[in-house]
């Protein structure tokens, strides 16, 4: 078995140590859309009830990695995958059940995506198609996931209006409360602010600090200051490759790779 970045087990990190006890472990990945080839050997921990952002150039495949943790790379013609992702001891490339994984593990998406319907119905919707019809449970979902989501205060008076009519950073919180309305372990964030303003991107970045004393937290971020603020473990991805893993105070004061510190300089990017 490939070598992984990170120990869980311990304080001390590196790139020589394996682990068994993260909640996500990634061996040897490797991603091809038909001949192109996009990520190359990725194997690392994340830790769970941790923030770990992917940082990197455009076109270096974080948005894509992200992806193969809830498989929704399998909706894309012509991709094959090597190598092997475990989280919480299960194979999930090797287990058919896309569904369940997809409960487990949710998903942000950079452009607030919520469904032409009331606020109510779009954070109902999941636990809806799981089956939940009873109307005092679902309050108590829309309720639970609305405040975990902090937006509860500011909709509480409104939720069967259109979720269209909020602005676009409340909009992007009802989406967070929709992934958590699902009871999620893991959830993944591809730029979710980069559509924001200032304000609404720093409720949305309280929100994520918050939230990972409950979920495991991946998300891609282009902005550095906001992985720097917000996150535990960093990992910089260049051209398909994590070229660095490690603490993200470490990543940002003292990284090992020139190429992480051209990177995060501006120097390239
Ligand atoms: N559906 C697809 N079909 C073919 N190639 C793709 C597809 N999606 C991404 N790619 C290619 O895979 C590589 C990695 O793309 P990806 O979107 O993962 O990078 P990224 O680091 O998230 O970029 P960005 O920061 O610009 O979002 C790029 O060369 C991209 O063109």
């Amino acid at each position: 078995m490939k070598k992984l970045l990170f120990k869980s087990t311990s304080e001390s990190f590196g790139s020589t140590t394996t682990t068994e006890h993260s909640k996500i472990n990634v061996y040897d990945l490797n991603l091809f859309y038909g001949e192109k080839q996009a990520l190359y050997g990725v194997s690392l921990g994340i830790q769970e009830k941790e923030v770990t952002a992917l940082i990197g150039p455009s076109g270096c495949g974080k948005s894509t990695f992200l992806r193969t943790l809830n498989r929704m790379n399998d909706l894309i013609d012509g991709v094959k995958i090597t190598g092997k992702i475990v989280i919480d001891e299960e194979d999930i490339y090797a287990s058919q059940d896309v569904i369940k994984l997809r409960t487990k593990v949710g998903m942000v998406f950079q452009k607030p995506n919520l469904f032409p319907m009331s606020i109510y119905d779009n954070v109902a919707y999941g636990p809806r198609m799981q089956g939940i019809k009873n109307k005092k449970a679902l309050n108590e979902i829309v309720e639970e996931s609305l405040r975990g989501a902090a937006i509860w205060d500011e909709v509480k008076d409104r939720l069967k209006t259109s979720a269209l009519g909020l602005s676009g950073g409340q909009q992007q919180r009802v989406c967070i409360a929709r992934a958590i309305a699902m009871k999620p372990d893991v959830i993944l964030m591809d730029e979710p602010t980069s559509a924001l303003d200032p304000i609404s991107t720093l409720k949305v970045e309280e929100l994520i600090t918050q939230m990972k004393k409950d979920y495991t937290i991946v998300i891609v971020t282009h902005n550095m200051q906001q992985a720097a603020r917000i996150s535990d473990k960093t990992a910089f991805f260049l051209n398909g490759e994590v070229i660095e893993y490690d603490k993200t105070d470490v990543i940002f004061s003292t990284p090992n790779d020139s190429r992480t510190e051209d990177y995060i300089t501006g120097r390239f990017g």
